[in-house]
């Protein structure tokens, strides 16, 4: 056996692949030496081989040449193989990641191969198989990361309730749903009491605790179809869709109630090794303003939240007005 036909054999393309098949393929082409860059695939140009890697490394790349690399491949696998089955150009870039050897196969013996070759037909199947495989994968994983990442960017990190950057994409959608199918929305602004007061009395970080506990409390009272968002220091936008003003006012004396009741706990101290201690800190109160959409205007509707707080917050705090 020749080192060639040994080397064709150790492919995966050519595994299994009978002797006088290698021989063949060895007698209609040779081996080609790519220096390190050198580009052997790109999008512009038609591709009329598939090339089988003896040895070094290629690296893939999406869009540019110069591009992150999203796949390398190793001695023994191929490229090439899609372009020449759906006869289109590469949809890639492939690079030579250093001085490396690759044995062309033009697109008419892949074809004989296909036809006579069994062995070759079901290796091609295989790696196909797997590409199919490898790039759903990475979809599913870019998804996940998006998914993520969108979370991220409209989570709030301290209380992990909707931030102002979702509310105020979110808030005229929804107002402009409920507008046009003629149902109600209801908007509750909550307020914490006195937190300047409670920030100068335990601290900025005692202040961030009992924000942490606002959050919890609002993402517990309200309903699966609610949403809670911060929408600035210690003041919250809860929007409830095909809500009448009673089972608004319902739902904002649940929250004024389990605010009133939730306990705040300080960061842990170790008081006695291995024994974890949760100092408490006081209880906050909340006053809330609630408001029913008149227009499909989101400025009118805060400002008549806004104004039921107001009265809230004049009338004593640690009340809800509407
Ligand atoms: N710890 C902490 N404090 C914050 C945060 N955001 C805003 N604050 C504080 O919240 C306080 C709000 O105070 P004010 O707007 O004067 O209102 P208040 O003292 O709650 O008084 P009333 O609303 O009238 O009951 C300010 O001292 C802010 O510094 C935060 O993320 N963490």
């Amino acid at each position: 056996m020749s080192t060639l036909t040994e080397e064709l054999a150790n492919t995966d393309l050519l595994w299994d692949v009978p002797q006088a098949t290698l021989e063949f393929l060895a007698e209609h082409s040779a081996p080609r030496t790519l220096a390190s860059g050198e580009v052997l695939l790109c999008p512009e140009l038609e591709n009329g081989h598939v090339y089988l890697l003896l040895t070094g490394t290629l690296t893939v790349h999406f869009g540019t040449p110069d591009s992150p690399m999203i796949r390398e491949l190793a001695q023994g696998s191929s490229v090439g193989e899609v372009s020449i089955i759906d006869d289109t150009r590469p949809s890639a870039y492939v690079i030579a990641k250093e001085t490396c050897r690759v044995f062309p196969i033009h697109r008419h013996l892949i074809h004989q191969l296909l036809a006579e070759s069994n062995p070759f037909a079901r290796n091609l199947l295989q790696m196909l198989t797997r590409w199919l495989k490898s790039n759903t994968q990475r979809i599913v994983s870019d998804r996940m990361q998006i998914w993520e990442l969108t979370d991220q960017v409209n989570i709030d990190g301290l209380t992990g309730l909707y931030n102002r950057r979702w509310l105020d994409n979110a808030f005229p959608r929804l107002l402009t749903q409920s507008w046009k199918k003629g149902q109600a929305l209801c908007v509750l602004m909550v307020d914490v009491d006195n937190f300047k007061s409670y920030n100068d009395d335990n601290g900025h970080l005692g202040g961030d605790r009992a924000l942490m506990a606002m959050g919890e409390v609002l993402k517990t009272t309200v309903r699966p179809y609610d949403f809670a968002a911060r929408y600035g220091g210690e003041e919250f936008l809860i929007l409830l869709p095909n809500t009448s003003l009673n089972e608004g006012v319902a739902v904002a004396e649940r929250i004024r109630h389990c605010s009133e009741s939730k306990a705040v706990a300080y960061a842990n101290e170790h008081s006695v090794p291995g024994i974890t201690v949760s100092t408490p800190l006081p209880n906050i109160t909340v006053s809330i303003g609630l408001a029913l959409n008149q227009s499909d205007s989101v400025s009118e509707l805060i400002a008549a939240a806004d104004a039921q707080l107001y009265r809230a917050k004049m009338d004593g705090r640690n009340c809800v007005r509407y």
